[in-house]
């Protein structure tokens, strides 16, 4: 009475094995695959009759297997169960995902448990794995992981022209003079202010000045390296500081951005408008004793260039403080 009360338990634990919505591997000591559930069948396309005794790295060569028997024999010696989860690789076997929604995992995500299974000898003869699918969970965490960087670039920009704030600009200029100042890297900043910009906004609107900013912005955008901070200081004001840059070469770069400016047509509702920048360059010296002296320098090199008639680029000099 009680075998045939132990066999239906049996039973009813494979039952459970088969249907459970989580794979269900053993494996032999050679790898050789010995229990294969439902849950895998149906995500691998292969029976369990076809699975049986066949190598579980000739099945799926895409598993690394330095990585993954290390893993697995470690487990049989402690005699202790070992995870892999998804953040560190994210699956053992590439299965494709059907993630309704979302379309944007090809792979499904998964965390495996890899237990030693014991004979009545106490040896480790057999090893189960246990898979789970979390690609739900994997996704969610990526795509919160991608709002929030979103979100804190975000908090860096100026909206209308997507050049850095002036907020955060003046944090990576204060980053850039300590830099300057441990290691002596040069650096310099162009400061530019768009000329007669009131006249623009008066005679062709708002809108049409916006536009001009906004191509300004362009612009900067496609005269800067990736390494340059290029941010909106003010209205019409855009400064770009140039780590590792001299005041020569700076001039250079503020020329250019100088002449594309000055050949820059912007049309907006109708309207062609054109415009010109005044420029000051500066680098950081030695007499600086903080960061927005070099700024200060730049706005009075850009104040000359102003008093000098417009559209030009003025040098900051130490003989100028
Ligand atoms: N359309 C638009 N105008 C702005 C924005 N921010 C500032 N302004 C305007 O820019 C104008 C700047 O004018 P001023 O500082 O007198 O300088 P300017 O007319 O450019 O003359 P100079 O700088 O001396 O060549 C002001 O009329 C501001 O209202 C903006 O985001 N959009």
């Amino acid at each position: 009475m009680a075998a045939q009360f132990d066999i239906n338990e049996l039973h009813w634990l494979l039952d459970i094995v088969q249907s459970i919505d989580v794979g269900v591997v053993v494996l032999d000591r050679d790898y050789r695959i010995e229990v294969w559930n439902s849950f895998m069948e149906n995500h691998s396309g292969l029976s369990s009759a076809e699975a049986a005794q066949r190598s579980l790295f000739e099945l799926f060569p895409e598993i690394d297997q330095d990585w993954f028997s290390r893993k697995l024999e470690t487990a049989v010696l402690l005699g202790t169960r070992a995870f892999t989860i998804w953040e560190q690789r994210p699956y053992l076997i590439r299965f494709n995902s059907y993630q309704p929604i979302t379309g944007l995992a090809d792979a499904m995500y998964q965390n495996v448990t890899i237990m030693p299974l014991r004979n009545p000898r106490g040896e480790a003869d057999h090893v189960c794995l246990i898979i789970y699918d979390v690609t739900g969970i994997a996704l969610n965490k990526r795509q919160l992981e991608a709002a929030n960087l979103q979100l804190r670039e975000q908090a860096h920009r100026d909206g209308m022209t997507g050049l850095l704030n002036r907020r955060y600009w003046e944090q990576s200029l204060e980053r850039e003079f300590a830099r300057y100042q441990r290691y002596e890297t040069p650096a310099s900043l162009v400061m530019f202010d768009i000329d007669n910009f009131k006249p623009i906004n008066d005679n062709h609107g708002h809108q049409t000045g916006d536009e001009v900013i906004r191509e300004a912005a362009r612009v900067i955008r496609e005269h800067a390296r990736e390494t340059d901070y290029a941010g909106r200081y003010g209205g019409e004001e855009f400064v770009l500081l140039l780590p590792d840059t001299s005041l020569q070469g700076a001039a250079q770069l503020a020329e250019r951005l100088r002449q594309a400016m000055e050949r820059l047509i912007v049309e907006h509702l109708e309207q062609r408008v054109s415009f010109t920048i005044s420029l000051g360059v500066a680098q950081f010296s030695e007499e600086m004793s903080s960061a927005f002296d070099l700024v200060a320098a730049a706005d009075s090199a850009l104040y000359q260039s102003k008093q000098a008639g417009r559209n030009r680029t003025t040098l900051h000099t130490s003989d100028d403080t």
